[in-house]
């Protein structure tokens, strides 16, 4: 909603200006002398400025360049009660946007105001499209809607310093996404440090997290800076944030409140100035409501949140991350490039890809190892779980239906979150069976092919009761 700004020393002119202003339905906020004028620039965003030019603590137009100068950059338009040429030469010259003489028109006010925030809309939506066309992506390939629209958010969260709060299944690409919005930040040129929220040793953690003074425990034999400090200037990226224990929630939450904190061991206090990425594929609501995370961490997480979509839900994607990564893939095997067959993209494409782009990656490495030395890739290139789930749900009332399209028609429906946490959970399990299989239950093995860190293959084995024994 647009902010405005008044600047008047009289105070029917604020009460009419106020009134015309959220009457528009804006926000208005009024000062009666410069200083409080500037000092209210400098702490709020504002879009417009009401400036007059006589006031009791100096001329409005050589305040001008400071409200100008103020961080949200807003337009200002001039006001005076005296028709004078020079006065408006000046104002205009010094970029203010307009200069109105007081006994104005409701009509003329109103669409100088009107005029002034289409043009910072306007200017704001270039701005924004040259940023998203400059946007560093490394790695990030895709053109699809929902993907262009996460990029849009790394573009917007490059301009503040606020937490960013990253969401989506596993393999969805958060990580590399948190590396973009730190290569895409002014911290780029420091360290981003990464701290695996699902692989801190209980011991250990906080001497890693905070670091330690020399002898504050057994082994200490010198000082060391933790994980915290080290993003001091960068960014602290806290993959898998869900799985931090509950013991360290509150410390965490008045490291990010303060960003001060005292290593193990030390008296004294050490300062860290680094912008939080956190990610996750949990739902953390869910998490507060069951007494596992805490509500005032979760809310000063989520100031920017980038929700990655599945694999599945863009599938117009496939192709251009195929080509990508055969090309790379072929370079670092050092074979010639491979050309693929229509069928090789379509049953791509109409695989579930439980494990998102991390499973596809793994998927072409694979084939790429076992299609060494021919130009083009067909789908028998492909592992069979992958083709016989296809096959499958492409067969009239075949028993697999490929999990985001049921096949019947469904007299009673459920609500979408449920069958999509059904159809996600079959699949997975489905997922993980042929995992097991294909593997023969080698768990390295497994967590190659799958990209699964081995703890997070022990959870989902649990979860779904499958055997890892041979
Ligand atoms: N849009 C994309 N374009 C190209 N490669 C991608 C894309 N998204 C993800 N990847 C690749 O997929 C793999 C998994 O990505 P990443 O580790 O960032 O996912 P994640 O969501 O953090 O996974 P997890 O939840 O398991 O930690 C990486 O090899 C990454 O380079």
């Amino acid at each position: 909603m647009p902010n405005i700004l008044i600047i008047d020393d009289d105070d029917m002119m604020c009460t009419t200006l106020t009134t015309l202003v959220e009457r528009k339905g804006h926000t208005a906020h009024s000062c009666m002398t410069l200083q409080e004028g500037i000092a209210a620039a400098n702490s709020q965003d504002f879009d417009v400025v009401f400036l007059d030019v006589k006031m009791p603590d100096g001329n409005g137009l050589d305040a001008l360049p400071k409200i100008e100068a103020s961080p949200s950059s807003p337009e200002v338009i001039i006001m005076t009660g005296f028709g004078d040429a020079s006065g408006a030469e000046l104002a205009i010259k010094s970029g203010a946007w307009d200069y109105i003489e007081k006994g104005f028109s409701v009509k003329e006010i109103t669409l100088s105001l009107e005029r002034a925030l289409q043009y910072r809309q306007e200017k704001r939506e270039v701005l924004q499209a040259r940023k998203s066309a400059t946007l560093k992506r490394e790695g990030i390939i895709g053109s699809s809607v929902s993907l262009k629209g996460c990029l849009d958010m790394i573009a917007q969260s490059a301009e503040s310093d606020a937490n960013v709060f990253i969401t989506g299944e596993t393999g969805t690409g958060k990580e590399l996404f948190a590396r973009a919005v730190h290569e895409n930040s002014h911290r780029s040129k420091e360290n981003f440090v990464v701290v695996d929220c699902t692989s801190l040793p209980e011991t250990l953690v906080e001497s890693l997290l905070f670091g330690h003074e020399k002898g504050s425990f057994t082994g200490a034999d010198k000082a060391q800076d933790g994980l915290v400090r080290q993003a001091h200037k960068g960014t602290l990226f806290l993959d898998e944030v869900g799985e931090l224990p509950m013991s360290l929630q509150k410390a965490f939450l008045r490291v990010l409140q303060e960003h001060r904190f005292r290593p193990l061991g030390s008296n004294r206090e050490v300062e860290s100035d680094f912008r939080l990425v956190a990610a996750t594929n949990r739902d953390l609501d869910e998490m507060v409501k069951q007494g596992k995370f805490r509500s005032d961490l979760l809310f000063r997480l989520r100031s920017f949140i980038i929700e990655l979509p599945p694999l599945r839900e863009r599938r117009e994607d496939i192709k251009d991350l195929t080509r990508y990564h055969i090309d790379k893939f072929c370079a670092y095997y050092g074979l010639p490039s491979k050309g693929f067959s229509p069928e090789f993209i379509d049953t791509l494409c109409n695989y579930s890809w439980p494990g998102n782009v991390r499973e596809f990656v793994n998927t072409i490495d694979r084939v790429l190892a076992t299609a060494r030395f021919e130009q083009t890739l067909f789908p028998k290139h492909l592992p069979s779980h992958i083709r016989v789930q296809v096959a499958q749900s492409s067969l009239e009332g075949g028993s697999q239906p490929l999990p985001d399209a049921p096949q019947q028609p469904v007299q009673r429906l459920p609500k979408l979150q449920e069958f999509r946490d059904t159809v996600y959970a079959q699949a997975e399990q489905q997922y993980l069976t042929d995992l097991m299989e294909v593997s023969g239950k080698d768990i390295p093995e497994a967590c190659r092919i799958s990209g699964l860190s081995q703890s997070r293959l022990y959870a989902l084995l649990k979860k779904y009761a499958i055997n890892r024994n041979s």
